[in-house]
């Protein structure tokens, strides 16, 4: 399973009725919903990572991610756009390019 499947996942599932997916569920409650379970889920991977939990980190990090794509799509964002930043910035190092945000903030 990569990313861009779990993402064509959620977009198939997206159509079905909130009755029998979670995703849909997740999705008709709106952008609101969404995003708190995002953090919840985020708030959990970082719990799992500071007790040095390895299988929850795991669980909780495809957790976090799912929660992440879901918000995407809501808010119409392809991950395709969010890997492109990505790419976008292996021309530099992280500390390159937090300098070059602060320049420009
Ligand atoms: N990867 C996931 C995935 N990860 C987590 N979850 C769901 O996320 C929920 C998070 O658990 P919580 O207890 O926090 O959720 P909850 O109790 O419903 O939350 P509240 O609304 O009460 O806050 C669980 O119900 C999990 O099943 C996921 N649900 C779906 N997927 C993927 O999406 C596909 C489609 O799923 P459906 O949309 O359900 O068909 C699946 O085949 C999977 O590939």
């Amino acid at each position: 399973m990569t990313l861009e499947d779990l993402e064509a996942r959620i977009a198939e599932r997206a159509a079905a009725s909130p009755e029998e997916s979670y995703t849909a569920k997740l999705i008709a409650r709106g952008i609101n919903k969404a995003a708190q379970k995002l953090g919840e889920e985020a708030t959990e991977a970082v719990i799992a990572a500071v007790t040095h939990d390895r299988a929850e980190l795991v669980k909780e990090s495809a957790d976090l991610l799912y929660h992440l794509l879901v918000v995407l799509k809501v808010e119409g964002v392809p991950l395709s756009e969010v890997m492109a930043e990505l790419d976008s910035r292996t021309a530099q190092s992280g500390l390159a390019e937090k300098a070059a945000r602060k320049d420009n903030a």
